[in-house]
C-alpha cells in the first residue's frame, strides 16, 4: 500500500524540521518524573501563574463579568464587583456583536484597537493608528502571521539574535525560510555589535540567501538585557541602510529590574530619528498579555502595531488573519485592560497598584537572588537580568563531563540538565535550546518561583553544581575559567 498523507515518512519536510527546545526533551522528562510522584519545580516556561502568581484582581473582575452578564443584572451585583469593574465590563460587551461568544472582526474588536492605539501613542509620544494595530491569540501569533508573510521561500533570511528565543527558530523553519543568526556579546551584558550583524548579513549573502528581516527581542529572552537608545538606534539605521523589516518583539516591556535603562519602544526610537528613516523604515512591533506583572499566559491576548507598512499589504496580511475568522475575545478584553488600567481617582486603582507593584518589586528581588546564587557557585557565571523573567548563566562544562555526555549520547548542557534534573527536581532548559557559541555551554531558567522558595532553590542547585564539578573536574590539569 501507498504511504498515506498523514504517515510520519509523507509529512511536509518543515514540519519535521521544527525544534522548540522550551518544551522538549528536559521538559519531557520532568513530566514523565512528575507522574511518578517527584517534585518538580517548572522553570522552563515563563508562565508566573503556573508558579504561584495570583492574577491582578480587576481584570478578573472585568472578565468574570463579561463572562456571565446575567450578573450584570442582578440587584446584588454591586456588593461583589466594584462599580468601576461593572462600568467596564458593560463599556467592554458594548464593543462586541454579541458579548464573548460572538467572533469579533479578524483584525480584533475596533474599540480595544483603539485602546492599544491610545496606550501606543500615550508610551512613544506620537499617535497610533488603530488601522495598524492587528489582535492576536497571544504575541507568538502575531510573528508567525508576520513571518509567514514575509517568507517566501528558503532564500529568504531572517536575522534572529542568539541565543534566541525558539518561537523565531521554529517559525522560520515552518515556514521554509533560512534563519540568519547574529550573535550577543555576553562579555558585554548581552549588547549587540554592528560589525558582527553586518558579517552575519555578508556571509549570508554569499551563500546566495535575500536578509529580509531582522528580529530584537527587547527586553531580551533568555538573555534578560535591555537594549540602549544608541543600540537601538544603531539597529534601526542598520536595517534602513539594508532595507531589512525591524520585529521588535517588545513582549517584556514592563519586566524591568533597574533603573539605568528605561525600556524604550523601537517605534519611539525611531520616530524620533526623523525623516526619511523614521517615514520609510518598516517596523513591526509585538506585545501581549503573557508577561509583564500580568502573566496572563493562557488568556491568549496580543497585538501586533505596524509602522510604514503600505495600505495594499495590511490588506494582505487581514486577509489571512480572516481565514482563522477572529482572535479569542476574551484575550482581547485582557489585552485593553493591561493597556488601560485603572486610572488615580478610580475606586479599583490602589489595590491594582498595590498588587502590580507587588509582583513587580518581588520579580526584582528574585532577579538578583538568582544571579547572586548563580555566581556563587563553581564554574558558573551570569549577567544580571534586567529585564525579561530569565536567567541565562553560563555553565563551565570541565572536559571529563563533556566526554560522559558525549558516551551517554547528550549534547554536554542536556547531559548536565538532566542530571540537575534528576538530582533537584528543577526543570531548565539547555542553552543548546536557544543557540550559544560552540564550545560555551548555557541553561535558562526563569526567575518565577515565588520569593520565599528562592533561597531552598539556589542552594539545592549550588549543591547539585558544585558536586557535579567536584565529580568531573579534573585535578590534576582543569583549571577553571
Ligand atoms: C520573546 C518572546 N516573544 C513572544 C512570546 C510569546 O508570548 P505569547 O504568550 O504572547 O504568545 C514569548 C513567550 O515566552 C517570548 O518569550
Amino acid at each position: 500500500m501507498s504511504p498515506k498523507a498523514l504517515d510520519y515518512e509523507t509529512l511536509n519536510e518543515n514540519v519535521k524540521k521544527v525544534q522548540y527546545a522550551v518544551r522538549g526533551e528536559l521538559y519531557l522528562r520532568a513530566s514523565e518524573l512528575q507522574k511518578e510522584g517527584k517534585k518538580i519545580i517548572f522553570t522552563n516556561v515563563g508562565n508566573p501563574h503556573a508558579l504561584g502568581q495570583k492574577p491582578l484582581t480587576f481584570p478578573r473582575q472585568v472578565v468574570a463579568l463579561c463572562q456571565a452578564p446575567f450578573l450584570l443584572d442582578d440587584p446584588n451585583v454591586g456588593l461583589i464587583f466594584p462599580a468601576d469593574a461593572i462600568a467596564r465590563a458593560k463599556h467592554y460587551l458594548s464593543l462586541t456583536s454579541g458579548g464573548l461568544g460572538a467572533y469579533s472582526d479578524s483584525r480584533g474588536l475596533p474599540g480595544v484597537r483603539k485602546e492599544v492605539a491610545d496606550f501606543i501613542g500615550r508610551r512613544d509620544g506620537y499617535p497610533s493608528d488603530p488601522e495598524l494595530i492587528f489582535l492576536t491569540d497571544g504575541a507568538s501569533k502575531g510573528v508567525m502571521q508576520i513571518l509567514n508573510t514575509i517568507i517566501r521561500d528558503e532564500r529568504d533570511g531572517v536575522l534572529v539574535p542568539v541565543p534566541q528565543y525558539p518561537l523565531y527558530s521554529a517559525a522560520i523553519a515552518l515556514f521554509g525560510g533560512s534563519l540568519v543568526p547574529y550573535y550577543l556579546e555576553e562579555t558585554a551584558n548581552w549588547g549587540l555589535d554592528i560589525y558582527n550583524l553586518r558579517q552575519s548579513v555578508a556571509e549570508a549573502r554569499s551563500r546566495g540567501i535575500t536578509v529580509r528581516a531582522m528580529v530584537i527581542i527587547n527586553p531580551g529572552n533568555p538573555t534578560g538585557q535591555c537594549l540602549s537608545q544608541a543600540n537601538l538606534k544603531e539597529i534601526l539605521k542598520f536595517c534602513f541602510q539594508e532595507n531589512l523589516v525591524l520585529l521588535g518583539d517588545e513582549v517584556y516591556q514592563q519586566n524591568i529590574y533597574q533603573d539605568e535603562r528605561p525600556f524604550l519602544s523601537a517605534r519611539k526610537v525611531l520616530l524620533d530619528m526623523g525623516p526619511p528613516i523614521s517615514k520609510e523604515l518598516q517596523l513591526v512591533s509585538f506585545h501581549t498579555v503573557s508577561k509583564g506583572y500580568w502573566g496572563e499566559c493562557g488568556q491568549r491576548g496580543g497585538y501586533f502595531e505596524m509602522t510604514n507598512i503600505p495600505p495594499k499589504t495590511v490588506d494582505e496580511i487581514y486577509k489571512v488573519a480572516s481565514i482563522s475568522l477572529s482572535p479569542n475575545v476574551p484575550g482581547q478584553i485582557f489585552l485593553g485592560l493591561m493597556v488601560n488600567p485603572p486610572k488615580p481617582g478610580d475606586i479599583s486603582y490602589e489595590t491594582f497598584v498595590r498588587e502590580s507593584k507587588g509582583i513587580l518589586e518581588s520579580l526584582r528581588k528574585r532577579a538578583q537572588l538568582m544571579t547572586d546564587g548563580f555566581n556563587s557557585c563553581r564554574n558558573v557565571v551570569c549577567n544580571f537580568t534586567e529585564g525579561a523573567m530569565y536567567s541565562f548563566p553560563q555553565i563551565r562544562l570541565p572536559p571529563k563531563a563533556i566526554e560522559a555526555a558525549k558516551k551517554a549520547g547528550k549534547v554536554p548542557d542536556v547531559f548536565y540538565c538532566l542530571k540537575l534534573l534528576e538530582a533537584t527536581g528543577i526543570s531548565t532548559v539547555p542553552g543548546s535550546g536557544f543557540g550559544q557559541k560552540q564550545g560555551v555551554f548555557h541553561l535558562r531558567t526563569t526567575i518565577l518561583p515565588a520569593e520565599e522558595d528562592m533561597p531552598a532553590i539556589m542552594a539545592s542547585f549550588k549543591k547539585f553544581n558544585d558536586e557535579f564539578m567536584e565529580q568531573y573536574e579534573d585535578h590534576r590539569g582543569y583549571s577553571r575559567m
